[in-house]
């Protein structure tokens, strides 16, 4: 499967700040990928990097086999990209931003858009200062979809979209990547992504911790929790190929989040000197994101994958970039 997205030890740093630390990636076409992390992790900041807005402090990356450094025009003309608070030029109408970003692109532009924006029942002659927030993104979406991306980006997509409008637009993400196009999202809302996403990556503090197929990621992980006649036990961690994630003590319960348990060691376990029991769980989503979130846990295992954007409406800026 060709790589629609790839990146080698990304890293962008700014003033006082690591925002992007080695980030390796690697994302087939045809998928939905979601980027999972908390507020400050780096998923806005790789998303500009990709789409050709901001250059990294080093390290590489290809998107839709082209340079966003070198060729950032090129990309943004491949790739469909929604920003999490997109900037359009509120005084223009509805219709207008259409027109005006069509001239940028093919014929089939300003159909396609109109047909949208009809779609969302939003008025073409309504200025877009006087939008709703949601009608907003519906019109971001608009200009983004309308060129018909190989790669389309979104940041925080679905904020502001009412719950029909939501569902509508998720299933649409899964019709595209059916069709061989590939999605990016970078969202906050993990029962969403644990509903569209073929692939996920987690990033922390501008690390990657893990990146592969959800289904994959959810089989590998295990949630122990070993009952102990002493607190004070010492517990040797779990034989390899497993790994330690994270551990946490209350009073005589363990709990330990492994990747790639086996079955056959909870018995190991249960042997030790001290163990009076072992219990094993699979875990949803969003405890594996919690649990390679939590300070303390093992950095060691970071790996990737990921993608980027039109909106000519779209503006950003780089200050506070260090070369
Ligand atoms: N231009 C800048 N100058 C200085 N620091 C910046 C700049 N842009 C981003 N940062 C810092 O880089 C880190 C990553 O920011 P980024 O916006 O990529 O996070 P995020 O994962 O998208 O967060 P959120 O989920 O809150 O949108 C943050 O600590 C942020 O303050």
């Amino acid at each position: 499967m060709s790589s629609v997205i790839s990146a080698s030890q990304l890293t962008m740093r700014f003033r006082g700040c690591d925002a992007l630390n080695g980030v390796d990636l690697d994302i087939p076409a045809g998928q939905v990928f979601a980027i999972l992390g908390e507020n400050g992790a780096g998923k806005t900041t790789l998303i500009r990097i990709l789409t050709g807005f901001q250059t990294p402090t080093s390290g590489t990356c290809r998107v839709c086999d082209l340079d966003p450094v070198k060729q950032a025009l090129q990309v943004r003309r491949r790739v469909g990209y929604v920003p999490d608070n997109p900037s359009l030029y509120d005084w223009m109408r509805v219709g207008e931003i259409g027109w005006f970003t069509a001239s940028f692109y093919g014929d089939g532009f300003l159909p396609t858009y109109r047909q949208q924006i009809a779609h969302y029942k939003i008025p073409e002659d309504r200025k877009i200062k006087h939008l709703s927030k949601g009608q907003r993104a519906k019109v971001a979406l608009s200009l983004a979809l309308a060129h018909d991306p190989d790669l389309l980006i979104l940041d925080e997509p679905t904020s502001g979209l009412d719950p029909r409008v939501r569902r509508d637009f998720l299933e649409s993400m899964i019709d595209r990547a059916v069709a061989g196009r590939t999605v990016f999202l970078s969202s906050h809302q993990i029962s969403e992504v644990e509903r569209v996403a073929d692939r996920v990556a987690i990033l922390h503090h501008g690390q990657l911790r893990c990146c592969e197929p959800i289904d994959q990621l959810k089989e590998s992980m295990t949630e122990l929790t070993i009952n102990v006649e002493d607190p004070l036990i010492t517990l040797p961690p779990p034989p390899a190929p497993a790994s330690l994630v994270c551990e946490s003590v209350d009073g005589r319960q363990r709990q330990m989040i492994v990747r790639g348990f086996q079955p056959e060691m909870a018995a190991v376990i249960a042997s030790a000197t001290g163990v009076k029991d072992v219990q094993t769980r699979r875990m949803s989503l969003e405890e594996i994101f919690i649990a390679y979130t939590r300070e303390g846990s093992d950095l060691s295992e970071a790996t990737n994958n990921d993608q980027v954007v039109s909106g000519m409406a779209a503006t950003m800026d780089d200050e506070g970039a260090l070369a």
